[in-house]
């Protein structure tokens, strides 16, 4: 569906539009998947350990690096989720399988990542704490 100047009609009209409607995809993915409140859970918790270590600059980087990036493979493996139950619906399909197990895995790999760099960086103060 096109307007009179020939432009889809649902295309954002400008920056505000387009934040709104990213904005609304956050709502929908914190709404629809458990994992990405988990996520944003294990986020605030992180975010208050920095805070208690008084982390350095650089600590901070790595942490923020890792737990945001966790949440962004998380947002686009909810949009595969999406697509793929919108291409196939009900049915099960191998590929839409495939689709969906590989984007699990890329949060699984963004999970991984964090908590290594979380051992790296919260591993010795804990153990010099405790
Ligand atoms: N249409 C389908 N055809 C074949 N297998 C499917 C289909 N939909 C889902 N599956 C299988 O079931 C698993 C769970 O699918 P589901 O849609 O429930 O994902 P999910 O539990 O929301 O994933 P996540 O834990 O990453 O949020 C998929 O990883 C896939 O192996």
């Amino acid at each position: 569906m096109k307007d009179k100047k020939g432009r889809r009609y649902y295309k954002n009209k400008n920056f505000k539009h387009s934040l709104k409607h990213a904005w609304n995809g956050l709502k929908t993915a914190v709404r629809a998947e458990r994992n990405m409140r988990t996520h944003i859970l294990f986020t605030g918790l992180v975010i208050l350990a920095g805070s208690f270590f008084q982390l350095r600059q650089i600590e901070w980087l790595w942490l923020l690096s890792a737990v945001f990036l966790v949440l962004i493979c998380e947002l686009v493996n909810t949009a595969i989720e999406t697509i793929v139950d919108l291409v196939v619906g009900d049915k099960l399909h191998p590929l839409a399988r495939d689709a969906k197990d590989i984007g699990a895995a890329v949060v699984i790999m963004a999970s991984l990542f964090a908590v290594i760099i979380g051992i790296v960086i919260f591993g010795p103060k804990l153990w010099n704490t405790f």
